[in-house]
């Protein structure tokens, strides 16, 4: 599994006992097909038919992504599909016995059986679901519902477990709190949408890093036509059915790389935002029935598991650098509280105030970092300088979302400045003692000194690497817009606020309005003929009326010319050979170049092809069965080909 997005179809066992009635057939294991009545095939990372076992599916699905939640990388685990699919089974939300432990309980062994191997390892669980749009903790006693902030969800009971037991202990107390109820297709459904998450927090020798496993028990999309939910389930369907929505978006968007992603627009994926990101690995577990009466929520489901595929991660570890720490623990020592300090807190300063040193510059005391913050140790202040404020509302633009080029840039800038700013440090040493007050230590003086190492170390950075590729950054503009943000405590580039496009001046809409506007004048009937008067009527008239001038010839499209079908023999022939080497050879971009053949042709195309092995001729072509009506004699007619029968 090298993927950082993995997307797998489990089928769940049919409940029908006719073969008639099934509609999803797996055709291959090597390379995963799946075959649906719509005469269509589908291929996935991974396809597990309704006899696979419960260890099987996480060996290959979830297993890999334990050792990179230890390894420092964010990872999220969803199932989806309709509802009654096997969700809840797969995941383990809801564990009835031992021999059907789902995803959580496997996961959980795995940690605590690798325990050895990580000298340092400390596991906490959460679990919360999402139940008509609000955030309730199934760990917690306390009743109504948990606030979001952000996207952060706060509050959330947070335990440590030591062992397997305390974890199994807690998901069965959690899935005891969750709301299930009953429908027409499932008797325990669940009605909400459950996230279990193991955050694990490493430390070694240099580095610590805290990385989390999000296991996603979805809700199962529903038609209330089949289900048959009335009053308050109706209204539990429905925001069922917003939040998959979604996060069907959310996942276009990511796809498309468009710069908005609208996590906002529901709680899930709201609260889902930092693992629906692209910094994490993401596996997606898409549950269908085989059942013909289901087939048109497994296309559906299967279509969003397509799409899912289309998305392209590049995860990151969360890390806490403490060789800085280590090489400089004066800089980070908390000394007593002293009463003769004044340092007049900014709004963020008060808000972390009980954890920072008072003698730390305030660009040190941002937690608002990608990198973990341990309390009570102060992040090296150029990683909180860099790692700008989240606000995109107001012109700011967060560092890491600009290109790979200059987010290694940045890192490099880090590492200069690391060096740096010890010495830089050094200088007001004297004058951070404890009878200094704010006007003395002169904030704007340290902060422009760092923002002109930064700028110039950025200038520099950039352009080395911006000469290497073709599109040159212009770095010097960039920098010039780096400045210190008193109400983030953080060093942020501003971007230049677009104008506000002008309004375009109100023309008459309404015939009284049109009347009272003295400007407008209609023209006078006889310089405009009438729009529908024919070409005919418009000649006749021509000497009385000067009709609208027409558009000149020479500005009209070019009629295309009909590409001519090879003449000869030989030129027949090279043409026919040259479409089957693209059709035996051509990857899915390749094929769609053909006439007549989209995305989904090429897709089918390419799974035929690797079903069956290459095409001996193009006539083999008409034996796919996902052409519809007469789409293979259009395919044949557009790419000019002609083939006996
Ligand atoms: N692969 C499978 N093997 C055996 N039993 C399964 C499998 N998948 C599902 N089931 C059974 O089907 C029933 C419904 O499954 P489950 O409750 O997990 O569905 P769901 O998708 O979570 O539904 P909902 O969205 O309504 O909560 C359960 O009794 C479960 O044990």
């Amino acid at each position: 599994m090298e993927d950082s997005v993995n997307v797998a179809i489990r089928v769940r066992p049919s409940s029908n006992v006719f073969e008639k009635s099934i509609a999803v057939s797996v055709v291959s294991n090597n390379p995963p097909v799946l075959h649906v009545t719509n005469k269509q095939l589908y291929s996935f990372d991974n396809i597990f038919s309704d006899n696979a076992s419960q260890k099987e599916v996480y060996d290959a699905m979830v297993k890999p992504l334990v050792k990179k939640v230890l390894g420092g990388y964010n990872c999220t685990v969803f199932a989806y599909g309709q509802t009654g699919t096997g969700k809840t089974y797969t995941i383990g939300s809801n564990p009835k016995s031992d021999s059907e432990a789902g995803f959580i309980a496997r996961a959980c062994d795995e940690l605590f059986s690798n325990r050895e191997d990580y000298r340092d390892l400390a596991v906490s669980i959460t679990f919360y679901e999402i139940y008509n749009e609000k955030v309730l903790d199934l760990l917690s006693h306390k009743k109504g519902h948990v606030p979001v902030k952000g996207f952060k969800v706060d509050g959330l009971e947070t335990i440590q477990v030591h062992n397997q037991k305390e974890a199994a202990q807690l998901l069965a107390v959690g899935s005891l709190n969750r709301h299930t109820g009953e429908t027409k297709q499932n008797r325990f459904s669940s009605r909400s949408h459950a996230v279990f998450t193991l955050t694990c927090v490493v430390k070694n020798e240099n580095h610590e890093t805290e990385a989390k496993l999000n296991l996603v028990d979805l809700a199962g999309s529903e038609s209330v036509r089949r289900t048959g939910t009335e009053g308050s389930q109706f209204q539990e369907g429905v925001n069922i059915n917003k939040g998959l929505f979604y996060i069907g978006r959310v996942i276009n968007a990511l796809t498309t790389n468009v710069a908005h992603v609208p996590y906002r627009q529901s709680m899930i994926t709201t609260t889902l935002q930092d693992s629906l990101s692209k910094r994490n690995f993401i596996t997606l577990v898409a549950c269908v029935s085989p059942d013909l009466q289901d087939v048109q929520e497994t296309i559906q489901t299967l279509e969003f598991a397509q799409g899912t595929k289309r998305v392209k991660n590049r995860p990151e570890v969360n890390n806490v650098i403490l060789e800085y720490k280590k090489k400089n623990p004066t800089l980070f020592e908390r000394p007593a509280p002293s009463s003769a300090v004044k340092v007049r807190p900014t709004p963020l300063k008060r808000q972390n105030q009980s954890m920072d040193c008072p003698n730390t510059p305030s660009f040190a005391k941002t937690p608002k970092v990608n990198h973990t913050w341990t309390p009570g140790v102060q992040t090296p202040p150029t990683l909180a300088a860099l790692s700008v404020a989240s606000s995109l509302g107001d012109g700011t633009i967060v560092l890491s979302s600009f290109s790979p080029i200059v987010k290694k840039c940045t890192e490099a800038v880090e590492n200069k400045i690391m060096e740096k700013f010890p010495l830089l440090m050094k200088s007001y040493a004297p004058r951070c003692s404890a009878e200094i007050d704010e006007q003395q230590f002169s904030w704007q003086r340290l902060h422009a000194e760092v923002s002109q190492i930064v700028r110039n170390e950025f200038v520099q950075l950039t352009t080395e690497r911006s000469r290497a590729c073709s599109s040159p950054i212009q770095c010097s503009n960039v920098a010039k817009r780096l400045e210190f943000d008193d109400d983030d405590d953080a060093f942020v580039f501003k971007v230049p606020k677009k104008p506000p496009p002008k309004v375009a001046e109100k023309k008459a809409t309404t015939r009284r309005s049109a009347r009272l506007s003295k400007k407008v004048s209609p023209p006078p009937p006889t310089q405009q003929p009438p729009r529908r008067q024919s070409v005919r009527l418009i000649s006749k008239n021509r000497t009385e009326v000067s009709p609208k001038p027409r558009r000149s010839s020479s500005k009209r499209p070019p009629i295309p010319t009909p590409r001519k079908t090879p003449s000869t023999q030989d030129a027949k022939h090279a043409h026919h050979a040259h479409i089957l080497s693209v059709l035996n050879k051509g990857n899915e971009k390749e094929l769609q170049k053909l006439p007549s053949v989209g995305a989904k042709t090429a897709r089918q195309i390419f799974l035929y092809r690797q079903l069956h092995g290459p095409l001996d001729d193009i006539k083999d072509l008409a034996k796919m069965q996902s052409w519809i009506g007469n789409q293979y004699q259009r395919f044949l007619r557009s790419n000019f080909l002609q083939i006996d029968d």
